[in-house]
Parts: structure tokens; sequence; C-alpha cells
């Protein structure tokens, strides 16, 4: 299938559903654009179909029906046009899947595997990406980190080398599943921040999966709200309104904050750790 044809499409799903064994349906068909450098925020309840939708974006899911469509490779349709997706696909985990008796260097050059054969990973790569490594260490402010041992590290330090080793991929898009849910508000202000700066700077275009509505409208340039494993919002964070949260959160007592705090975020907010706690209230 040819690429398809427009200047700032990233990606496209076309009527992509999954349904996982068990019949267990966690995303219905689905048809929705993605564009270079925009920053999309996915929003919704626990089980709603978040990480689905995230994870089938470079088949980490497989869809069970439809395709996802790379604007540069066409369909993701051969194991030969995943891999080259995933090369410039960068993934930042919750949990963040660091090798954590390993180095913060160490681990960001993982990054660049995706370049090399697997004969050649089991040498030391060529100074060149231990400089590229390096300075991806230093955007997220760990130069001085380089030779710590992960389990030495902080968890929103230990994330911001999640990020580094994305970053060292050099990818043109960045899928982060939930990135700041084991961090404290404050960390995760800052992992957040580091995030969109980074992608601002390099154009990456950014999926992101969140729980707090409060950073979701701070930080996104689109929110996708997601219920019942189906898209029931999907434009600007300025056009989020209460009617669209009680779908998002089905009939939860969700809280629209103040419209003055959307560009400067409440603290007593971001003292909640999820939007699920959030609307119990
Ligand atoms: N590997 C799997 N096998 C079977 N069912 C699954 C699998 N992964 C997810 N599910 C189910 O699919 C649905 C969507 O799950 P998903 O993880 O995408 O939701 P989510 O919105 O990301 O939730 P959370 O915020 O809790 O991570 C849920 O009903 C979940 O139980």
């Amino acid at each position: 299938m040819e690429p398809v044809q427009s200047s700032d499409l990233m990606l496209r799903i076309e009527k992509m559903g999954v349904t996982y064994p068990g019949n267990v349906l966690a995303l219905r068909p689905t048809t929705v654009d993605f564009h270079k450098g925009e920053y999309t925020v996915l929003l919704g309840l626990s089980g709603a179909g978040k990480s689905t939708l995230l994870r089938s974006l470079n088949h980490l899911v497989r869809p069970s029906t439809g395709k996802v469509i790379s604007a540069e490779l066409g369909a993701l349709e051969t194991i030969t046009t995943v891999r080259r997706h995933r090369c410039k696909t960068a993934m930042v985990f919750q949990h963040h899947q660091l090798i954590e008796r390993h180095t913060a260097l160490q681990n960001v050059l993982m990054g660049r595997l995706a370049y090399h054969s697997t004969w050649r990973s089991l040498f030391p790569l060529p100074r060149q990406e231990q400089e590229l490594a390096l300075h991806c260490l230093d955007r997220v402010g760990l130069a001085e980190k380089a030779l710590t041992r992960v389990d030495q590290l902080s968890g929103g330090q230990q994330q911001r080398v999640g990020i580094a080793r994305a970053l060292a991929q050099q990818p043109a898009m960045i899928l982060a599943d939930e990135p700041v849910a084991s961090l404290d508000p404050a960390t995760s202000e800052r992992v957040l921040t580091l995030l969109r700066d980074i992608c601002r700077e390099d154009g990456i275009t950014a999926i992101i999966s969140l729980h707090q509505l409060e950073y979701a409208q701070r930080f996104a340039d689109r929110i996708i709200g997601l219920a019942n494993a189906q898209i029931v919002f999907d434009a600007a964070p300025a056009q989020l309104q209460q009617c669209h949260l009680d779908e998002i959160y089905h009939g939860a007592p969700g809280v629209l904050p103040e419209a003055d705090e959307t560009t400067n975020p409440t603290p007593q907010s971001a003292n909640t750790p999820s939007i699920k706690l959030e609307i119990a209230q």
C-alpha cells in the first residue's frame, strides 16, 4: 500500500479494533489520524482502552481488525515495515523498564539497539553512539548520573533515564503509557514538562496515556477521551466540557477545573494522584 498523502499526517489508524482472547473487546473499530509534532493525551477510566490503543500504534498489541498506516511507510503489514516503524517509534513505560543493575548510560544505549544487528549489539557500541547517549542524558538533566546504576536513582530520575533512552532512538514519535502513574505530583509535573519541551524542540509526535485530567489539560494539544472501548471525545483541551467528562467517566461526577486553571494548573488537584480519585470526591 502507498504511504498516506498529507503533509502533516504522521499515522492513521483505519477501522482498527482489538479483541483480546476470551472475547474481551478492548477497542471498537476506530479511525483516527495523528499529526506530526502533535502532543496527544489519551484520557479515560481504567479499562477504557487507552493502553490498547497506544500499544497497537506500533503493533505491540496486534489489531484484530483494520490497520495502522504510517504516512512514511504505508500500512504496517509486513515484519519489515513494522520493524522500520518501531525503529522510529520510542516507548516510555509506567515502570520505565530499565535494567536496574546497569548504569544510566548503558540503559540509554539500549535505545540504539534497534539500529544494530543482534551480533553487533553484543559488543560495545561505537564512541559516536556513546556520545549521543550522553547527550540524551544531558537533555534530561542527568549527565552527571551517567555511570550511576539505575537502582540507585530516584523514581523520577529513572523515568528521565527512560525518556533519554527514548530520545537516543531519535524517534519521530514517542508513545508513553502512563509515564507518571508511579510518581509524586511534583515529579510528575517535572517529567511531563520535560517530555513536552523535548517533543516540541525536536518536533516529535507524542501520544501519552494519563489518568490526570489536570495534566491532560495543561500539557496536551489534543485530548482523546475513551470510554467503553471507543473514542468519545477528540478535540483541543479548551473544548472539553462537563458533558464530555460525564461521557468519558460515564456518569461519575467528573470535576472540570475553573477556566483559568487550565493554563495555570491547580496545586490542589496536582496533589490528587489521579482523576479516578478526584472524581470520587
Ligand atoms: N492482554 C490482555 N488480555 C485480555 N484482556 C486484556 C488484556 N489487556 C487488556 N485487557 C482488557 O482490555 C480492556 C482495555 O484494557 P486497557 O489496558 O487498554 O485499558 P486502559 O484504559 O489502559 O486501563 P488502565 O488505565 O487501567 O491501564 C480491559 O477490559 C482489560 O481488562
